[in-house]
């Protein structure tokens, strides 16, 4: 046998063995290339997904009013009927099993449970019914329930009562909230998270009021209702995180020894990269870290709020008492992340002094562009570029900052645009979100062998839902929803390379 042939044959042995090695006996990349404990799932939230918003004793939330605003939503879209799950549950819960699904992960709509917000107002056992009959069909159907506590619908009554989390009253009410959930389904859920992206809840609803409740300071826009995008992000977060604290303290003293589930926090972010090498463009990268993904790590990690915004914003940010951060510092048992995109970053001189804004205190402009050049492909939401390298870098930033925690990839996915005059055979064929998916499984796979404790990742979303600002008019779903004939469910291609992918 010639040398060469030998080497031929040493080398395809090795990269045999290699492969083996990953998958172990399943030499395709699968959920056989992961730990044999980690969780695949898909996501959904109460308001973009139920529908049944004044049914079954269901008081309002600041959503349900917000949407019904005119202008505030493309196309005037509400999440009123939605993909009316409320009464459709079980044949969405078969659907995740079709596909193989270890988990679903879902909202409990506050005002659903306690309609005017507050315990005193009573808690409706229709609301309590829906999650129970929900949760008990996602374990009959071997699956774990993933809940989030808080996904932004804020009962309307409290933000009519006291301004919502913009009052410390929302504290009190949303513990009591927290705790109804624990008594009602603790029994059954064993992975709670207490908010999904406050930083999304504070900066979209009040530095620049494109979200519910739709506030901001006048210069930054005439279509808010007045408010103030210097002061009140800090003060919504601030509240958020009183809120998450205490409500972690009574899980881990009430509920926690006898239910033996774990309570975590949602966080959203970017991965930044600098626009370049220079000093100044690296401390805009670091500064938007801080801004939207430290505000609230750095704070429940390390107990204090980043110093780039301490050192800042002066009054403007709040402080904790020490009795406050005692419960603050160390309140997860995991962090969930929520990626989509990755940005270029440089540095920005701070607003005039008199407009101050959440936004121009970062001091650095992003972009998905560096000399004309994407960071990844454009996707059809046009504020995101298929970046799976960011996911990557983000949670090797997040094991070696916050003292490797573990961690659940909570959403991370792309949308379609919905256009009724593409055919449905061709509105199927979604490789691009099966590329998506794969690419950045693939990264998430390489920081767990770097170390980081990724314990899952559930794709955004489930099914085509109600996409907030913009409606109807995104499709994240490996689920097609057919709005035009009875919200029809339709398997994406996408639904049946999961399905494949997670097959045992
Ligand atoms: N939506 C966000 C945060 C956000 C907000 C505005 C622009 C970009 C990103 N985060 C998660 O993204 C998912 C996708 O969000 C869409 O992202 C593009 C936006 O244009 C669209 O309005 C938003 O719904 C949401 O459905 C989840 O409920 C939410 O947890």
């Amino acid at each position: 046998m010639g040398v060469g042939t030998g080497m031929a044959k040493g080398l395809l042995a090795a990269v045999l063995l290699a492969v083996l090695a990953c998958g172990g006996a399943h030499a395709k990349f699968s959920r056989y290339s992961f730990p044999k404990d980690f969780v695949f799932g898909t996501g959904s939230a109460a308001y973009q997904y139920e529908g049944a918003y004044n049914e079954g004793g269901k008081g309002l939330s600041v959503w349900d009013n917000f949407t019904h605003i005119p202008g505030k939503i493309k196309n005037n879209d509400t999440g009123d009927v939605a993909l009316d799950m409320y009464h459709r549950y079980k044949g969405d819960v078969q659907l995740l099993k079709d596909m193989n699904m270890d988990a679903f992960r879902f909202s409990i709509a506050w005002s659903r449970i306690l309609p005017t917000g507050s315990l005193s107002g009573g808690i409706n056992k229709e609301g309590v019914a829906f999650y129970n009959n929900l949760i008990n069909e996602v374990i009959a159907k071997g699956m774990r329930p993933f809940v989030t506590i808080f996904h932004w619908d804020t009962p309307l009554a409290l933000e009519e009562k006291y301004e919502g989390f913009l009052s410390e009253n929302i504290v009190k009410d949303y513990v009591d909230f927290a705790e109804v959930c624990f008594k009602e389904f603790g029994d059954r859920v064993k992975d709670w998270t207490t908010f999904n992206e406050p930083w999304t809840y504070a900066q979209r609803g009040y530095a620049v009021g494109l979200f519910a409740p739709g506030r901001c300071s006048p210069y930054v826009s005439k279509s808010c209702f007045p408010g103030d995008s210097a002061r009140e992000p800090y003060i919504v977060t601030h509240n958020i995180i009183l809120a998450h604290a205490q409500a972690v303290a009574l899980y881990r003293a009430k509920y926690q020894p006898s239910q033996r589930g774990q309570i975590g926090i949602t966080v959203v972010t970017n991965w930044y990269v600098p626009n370049t090498d220079s000093a100044e463009d690296r401390k805009a990268v670091q500064r938007s870290l801080d801004y939207i993904y430290g505000w609230f790590l750095d704070t429940i990690v390390h107990g204090s709020y980043p110093g780039t915004m301490t050192s800042y914003l002066g009054d403007r940010l709040p402080r904790f008492t020490p009795e406050q951060m005692a419960l603050v510092k160390g309140s997860y048992d995991f962090i969930g992340v929520n990626y989509y995109t990755g940005y270029y970053t440089s540095a920005a001189a701070p607003p005039n002094g008199l407009e101050q804004t959440y936004d121009g205190d970062i001091r650095a402009n992003t972009s998905g562009y560096r000399d004309g050049v994407p960071i990844g492909p454009p996707e059809f939401v046009s504020i995101f570029f298929n970046y799976p390298a960011g996911l990557r870098e983000l949670l090797l930033y997040t094991a070696r900052r916050y003292n490797n925690p573990v961690i659940y990839v909570m959403e991370n996915g792309i949308a379609e645009e919905n256009n009724a005059s593409i055919p449905l055979e061709e509105a199927l064929k979604d490789g691009h979100r099966i590329e998506f998916h794969s690419k950045h499984l693939q990264f998430v796979n390489h920081a767990i062998r770097n170390g980081v404790k990724v314990k899952g990742y559930f794709t955004w979303t489930f099914m085509d839902c109600f996409e907030w600002g913009d409606g109807y008019l995104d499709r994240f779903g490996l689920i097609f929803i057919d709005r035009l004939n009875g919200l029809k469910r339709y398997r994406k291609q996408s639904s049946y390379w999961i399905e494949n992918f997670l097959k045992r």
